[in-house]
C-alpha cells in the first residue's frame, strides 16, 4: 500500500536526503537533492562517510553468514546498530553542509547482506534513524518489487531516466560498484536495466589478498598485468551473462571466480578481473547498443577498468561528469528521489527494470514521535 500523506510543500518539491550503503562495503554515501519524485529542481552536496576497518570486516562476516543468520542474531544487531549509528552521523554531517536546504524526508538504503531470487535483506534500524534526526525514513524499497515477482534490483533505472530525460538515445548509464549495472534507454522502447556482473567486488576481494589494501588504487595492479584470456572465456561462459535483462546479482554472486586465478601473479589476475567486469557489460544482451555510456560509481576512478571499457563498448564512454552529475553520489540521490516517489505512491520499479508483473511502488515510512514533515509541516 503506497506510504500516505502526500508531500505538503505547495509545489509538491521537497529537500530529500539519500543513503547508500553499497556492496563496496566502503562506507556510506549521502546526498541531498530537491525533488517531487518526477523532476529533480536541484543537487544539494553529497559526501562519503567511511566506514572503520572494523565494522567493514564485521559487515563482510555477515554477508558469509547471511544465508544461515537468523534476524535476531546478536553480531547481526550489533552490527545493524553500528551501521545506523553512522548513517544517523551522514545525516548531521549534511545537515550541516547545507543549512540553506533543511532535510524533509531520508530515503534510507541500507546494508545489503543477502539477495537471491524470492529473498532481498537489507539491514539498518529506521527508527532509530528517524529517532536520532528527527526526521521521517522511508526505507525496505525493496521488498515490495520481491514480494510482486520482481528481482528487487536495480531500483536506480528510474533515477537514471529522469536524469537523462533529453539526452539523444539510445544512451546509458553504467553503474560500477561491488556490483554493475546498466540502464538502457533505447530509441523508442522503454527504459531496459539489470546487474550486468561484478564490478569492483572481485578485484577489491583479489587486492585485498594480495596487497593487504582493499582495492586495486588507481588500477596500478591491473595496469602493470597480462589478461589470461583462457580462464577469463571461461569465466564469461557463465549463463548469467547471456541472459537478458532484467536481471539481479548478490555481491558474492561470481565469488567463486577467485578460485579460478589461483596461480597468477597479482597484477595478472587483477587485469583478467578488470577484463571480466568490462567484457561481461559489453556481452549483456540488449535490445538495442548504447550510443553514449555514462558511467558512475567507484570504478570510473580505475583507469585500467575505463580503457577496457573504451575498448569494449560500442559507442562513446563518459564518466559521468561528462553530463555535470557527481558520479559518487548517484545512488544515494537516487534513494531520496525514491522516497519521494515512495511518499507519493509513485513506481520504484517497472517490469523492463526488475522484471516486475506491473510497475510497483515500495518503501515504507517510519516516523518516530514526529509528523511526516516533521517541524514543517
Ligand atoms: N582511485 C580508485 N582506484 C581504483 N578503484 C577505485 C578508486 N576509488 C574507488 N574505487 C573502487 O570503487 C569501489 C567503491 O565503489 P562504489 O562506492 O561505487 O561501490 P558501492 O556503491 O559500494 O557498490 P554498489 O553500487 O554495488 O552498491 C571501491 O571498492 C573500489 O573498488
Ligand atoms: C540487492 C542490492 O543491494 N543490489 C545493489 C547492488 O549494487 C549495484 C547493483 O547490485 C544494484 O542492483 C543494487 O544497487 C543499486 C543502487 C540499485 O538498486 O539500482
Amino acid at each position: 500500500m503506497p506510504n500516505t500523506p502526500k508531500t505538503h510543500q505547495p509545489d509538491g518539491f521537497v529537500n530529500a536526503l539519500g543513503l547508500m550503503s553499497g556492496t563496496s562495503l566502503d562506507g556510506v554515501d549521502a546526498a541531498l537533492i530537491r525533488t517531487d519524485g518526477t523532476d529533480i529542481a536541484a543537487h544539494g552536496p553529497s559526501f562519503t562517510l567511511p566506514y572503520t576497518a572494523n565494522l567493514r570486516q564485521r559487515l563482510r562476516t555477515l554477508l558469509d553468514r547471511a544465508p544461515d543468520l537468523g534476524a535476531d542474531d546478536a553480531d547481526l544487531k550489533a552490527a545493524e546498530h553500528a551501521l545506523t549509528v553512522v548513517h544517523v552521523q551522514a545525516v548531521q554531517r549534511l545537515r550541516h553542509m547545507a543549512p540553506d536546504m533543511p532535510v524533509d524526508l531520508v530515503g534510507f538504503h541500507g546494508q545489503t547482506i543477502l539477495h537471491r531470487p524470492g529473498r532481498t535483506w537489507q539491514i539498518g534500524d529506521a527508527a532509530y534513524l528517524s529517532a536520532q534526526t528527527n526526521l521521517p525514513v522511508i526505507h525496505d524499497f525493496r521488498s515490495a518489487d520481491v514480494a510482486a515477482g520482481g528481482e528487487g534490483a536495480p531500483l536506480v533505472p528510474l533515477y537514471h531516466a529522469a536524469l537523462l530525460r533529453n539526452a539523444p538515445a539510445p544512451v546509458a548509464v553504467l553503474n560500477i560498484g561491488g556490483v554493475a549495472n546498466l540502464s538502457l534507454i533505447p530509441s523508442h522502447d522503454p527504459i531496459v536495466a539489470c546487474d550486468t556482473g561484478p564490478g569492483n567486488a572481485l578485484l577489491d576481494d583479489w587486492a585485498a589478498q594480495h596487497t593487504g589494501i582493499p582495492y586495486d588504487k588507481d588500477g596500478q595492479l591491473a595496469l602493470g598485468g597480462k589478461v589470461a584470456h583462457n580462464i577469463l572465456e571461461h569465466l564469461l561462459a557463465h549463463p548469467f551473462f547471456r541472459k537478458p535483462a532484467p536481471k539481479s546479482l548478490d555481491r558474492l554472486s561470481f565469488h567463486n571466480a577467485l578460485t579460478c586465478l589461483e596461480g597468477l601473479n597479482a597484477a595478472d589476475g587483477a587485469a583478467t578481473l578488470v577484463a571480466f567486469t568490462a567484457q561481461t557489460i559489453a556481452r549483456t544482451p540488449l535490445p538495442e547498443q548504447p550510443r553514449t555510456w555514462f558511467v558512475c560509481g567507484g570504478g570510473r576512478h580505475n583507469p585500467a577498468l575505463m580503457a577496457a571499457l573504451a575498448q569494449a563498448l560500442p559507442g562513446t564512454v563518459y564518466p559521468a561528469e561528462q553530463c555535470g552529475w557527481k558520479g559518487d553520489a548517484l545512488e544515494a540521490e537516487c534513494f531520496g528521489f525514491l522516497a519521494v516517489r515512495s511518499l507519493n505512491g509513485l513506481p520504484l520499479s517497472l517490469p523492463t527494470t526488475t522484471g516486475v508483473a506491473s510497475p510497483q511502488t515500495g518503501g515504507r515510512l517510519t516516523c518516530m514521535g514526529i509528523t511526516p514533515w516533521g517541524r514543517r509541516l
